[in-house]
């Protein structure tokens, strides 16, 4: 693990104080030999941390996502308390793109570079769960139920929509569409938006035209629900059932990170829908990164310790 941690900060936004939030970027695993352990500068908190741009962010972890297309699998999340900038950090704004958007256009440029001895084919899925179950955001199909397989080329989710696309340009068209379908789940898109995990998709299958060598790359762009002490929310009924579900699924994949991380025997997959879908885009092989989201207000002091914690286990 080349174990690089960064602070991020001085962002204002509509907070109360200045500063605004901070994030810590932590890479995970990765394929290439790399591995063990890495220290920790920074480690969030935003305040008076210099302010990075989405621009370097993105510098940060471009040489990650675009090894999916020499066949790694690849997993980045925004992981954070609520309102603490993870679609912020995943989509940016008008004036300045996320990583989502820099990681496609990137991803078909490099493409274009090496279209005189590579072909690739690519497949492009946007799903959400949203209590432990499975939505097809590109073809949402009224009740049908989507359930995680083991095929040849891994796991996947069953009946779950694969748009081949061929430039960037189709990918925003695809996303801006899906976004239209997250909203009729609820009124309230930024309530639901927080209360599930969106999921970007990106299936590349190369091959070298003069050797016939094939890879296979999945990479996977994940902006997590909001973390939140429930004790906190005082939320009842079916807020409280979203809570406890988000809670579970974050701490499942906290746990599946750890013992991949430890190299254990067992690893949970399962024990969550998130982490059964991205089975094998955490661990082995597959290289993953995690962005922690942490406000900067002393009443948030709470959450922020609990999102340094999970980024310590996860780390
Ligand atoms: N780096 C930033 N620069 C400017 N504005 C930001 C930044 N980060 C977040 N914001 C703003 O703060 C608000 C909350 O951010 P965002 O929606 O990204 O949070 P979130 O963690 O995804 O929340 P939720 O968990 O509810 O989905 C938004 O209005 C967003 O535009």
């Amino acid at each position: 693990m080349e174990g690089w941690w960064k602070e991020r900060g001085g962002q204002g936004g509509d907070q109360e104080v200045e500063g605004g939030r901070g994030a810590s970027l932590g890479e995970l695993g990765a394929g290439e030999g790399k591995g063990g352990g890495g220290g920790a500068e920074g480690g969030g908190g935003g305040g008076g941390g210099e302010r990075l741009t989405e621009g370097q962010v993105f510098e940060e972890v471009e040489a990650l996502v675009t090894s999916v297309l020499d066949g790694y699998n690849v997993c980045i999340f925004a992981y954070g308390q609520t309102g603490s900038g993870k679609t912020f950090t995943m989509e940016g704004s008008n004036q300045e793109k996320g990583i989502n958007p820099r990681t496609l256009a990137r991803l078909f440029e490099m493409i274009a570079n090496k279209s005189q001895d590579f072909t690739y084919t690519v497949e492009f899925s946007i799903l959400e769960i949203y209590n432990e179950e499975i939505k097809d955001l590109l073809e949402p199909g009224g009740n049908k139920k989507l359930e995680v397989r083991q095929g040849p080329d891994g796991n996947y989710v069953q009946d779950l929509f694969l748009a081949r696309v061929s430039s960037y340009e189709e990918v925003i068209k695809l996303w801006s569409k899906a976004r239209d379908n997250r909203t009729t789940f609820n009124n309230n898109i930024n309530e639901h938006s927080s209360r599930s995990h969106l999921v970007l998709s990106v299936y590349a299958r190369g091959e070298n035209r003069s050797t016939g060598v094939q890879s296979y790359g999945k990479l996977h762009l994940v902006d997590l629900a909001g973390s939140e002490r429930l004790s906190r929310t005082n939320a009842t009924g079916d807020r409280l059932k979203e809570a406890q579900n988000i809670n579970k699924s974050l701490s499942a994949l906290g746990d599946v990170i750890a013992a991949a991380a430890g190299k254990q025997g067992h690893i949970p997959y399962r024990n969550s829908k998130l982490t059964h879908v991205l089975q094998d885009s955490l661990g082995q092989d597959s290289k993953t990164l995690m962005i922690v989201q942490s406000s900067p207000l002393v009443r948030d002091v709470g959450e922020s310790i609990c999102s340094l914690q999970f980024a310590t286990r996860a780390r």
